[in-house]
């Protein structure tokens, strides 16, 4: 099994791997021949995961050939935006058999594909070899194995399954879906939401402010994902309300420690220079808030989180702006 790329998810799903198979090798591509080595020599991505101890059947290399050889599934962990780029050299190296999986959840800007697409165009494979993995998975927790449960989506339910035995593991729960789409907006659009909510709490507003963005949030989420052919059920699960909750209540989130910065009066520059790992939301959320333009999908928390990265509304303007909206009733599904 490969996992390319080695920040936070990337080494803590190699761990899930392994656990979940002892007897697989596990094989980690890092940008940096450095981290390789720490991996592969002392087991640990002491960056990324402290002291960390990974187990002894995960390895690392920074030669993308020697990760790739002979892997009967793909794992995906690079910073979205960065995708695109990066696929053609591996798109040789792919085993004619494997399936790939990704767990980015980040839309392309400028083109607004989600990452499955991106891989179905750049590696042209067939949709039941190309899979998602998302849901409440905040890395860190994962790693000092605290229980926690996901959702693996492909066309293919047999491939779905396939992949969900290979990342059972004591501590990890996936369940399997169909819906691709619906599980991947909700990765994306929760860390646009986390950025609206850590706002809210770095200008000091309380748990009734942050229960009716996350609602609210929730709601314009499922309107996106329904427009684009996903399923309202799915937003209801562990894909949408659950990772919605996980990363709008976790300070390990990064995308909620960016909103929390951004609302303590930081700006986007001071923000981006004391992150030291992806936010995705950031660049993610200019990509959301075209995607529901084109479908004529209103996402006021959406807009209104753009309008602030991009520095035309200020962050104590947020809440009177979203609350000075239309009344209407609380069901009204329409886009
Ligand atoms: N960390 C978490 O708790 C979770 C993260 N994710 C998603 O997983 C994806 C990866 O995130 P993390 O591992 O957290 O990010 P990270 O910031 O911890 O690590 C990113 C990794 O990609 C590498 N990288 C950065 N720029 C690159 C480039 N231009 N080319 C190649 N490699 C590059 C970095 O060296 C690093 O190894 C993101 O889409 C994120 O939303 C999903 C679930 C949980
Ligand atoms: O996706 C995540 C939890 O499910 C991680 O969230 P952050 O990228 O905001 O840290």
């Amino acid at each position: 099994m490969a996992v390319l790329g080695s920040g936070s998810w990337g080494t803590t799903f190699a761990k899930v791997l392994a656990d979940a198979a002892p007897d697989t090798d596990v094989m980690l591509w890092s940008r940096r021949p450095e981290v390789a080595e720490e991996i592969s020599v002392h087991h640990r991505n002491s960056r990324y995961l402290g002291d960390t101890l990974l187990p002894g059947n995960v390895s690392a290399s920074a030669v993308i050939d020697a990760v790739l050889a002979d892997s009967d599934l793909v794992v995906l962990a690079v910073p979205a935006q960065t995708l695109r780029a990066q696929l053609p050299a591996w798109r040789p190296l792919i085993p004619p058999h494997a399936v790939v999986v990704s767990l980015m959840k980040g839309l392309e800007v400028g083109t607004d594909a989600r990452m499955s697409e991106v891989i179905a165009e750049e590696l042209a494979l067939p949709p039941e070899r190309i899979a998602v993995l998302s849901g409440p998975n905040l890395a860190m927790e994962i790693a000092r194995e605290e229980p926690t449960a996901s959702v693996v989506a492909c066309p293919d339910h047999d491939t779905a399954t396939w992949i969900a035995a290979a990342c059972t593991a004591s501590y990890f729960r996936p369940y399997t879906s169909t819906d691709v789409i619906g599980v991947e907006i909700g990765g994306i659009v929760k860390n646009v939401i986390a950025l609206a909510v850590g706002i809210c709490e770095g200008r000091r507003m309380g748990d009734n402010t942050k229960a009716s963005v996350i609602t609210r949030g929730l709601a314009e989420t499922t309107r996106l994902a329904v427009a684009l052919g996903g399923r309202p059920e799915t937003m209801a699960g562990l894909a949408g309300m659950g990772d919605l909750i996980a990363t709008c209540s976790s300070a390990l989130s990064r995308n909620h420690t960016a909103g929390h910065l951004l609302g303590q009066g930081l700006t986007l520059d001071q923000v981006t220079v004391r992150m030291n790992q992806t936010a995705e939301g950031i660049k993610s959320a200019q990509a959301v808030l075209d995607s529901a333009t084109k479908l004529g999908v209103d996402m006021p928390i959406t807009a209104s989180v753009v309008a602030v990265l991009q520095g035309r509304l200020s962050v104590n303007d947020l809440g009177p702006r979203l609350l000075a909206r239309n009344l209407k009733p609380e069901g009204d599904h329409a886009p």
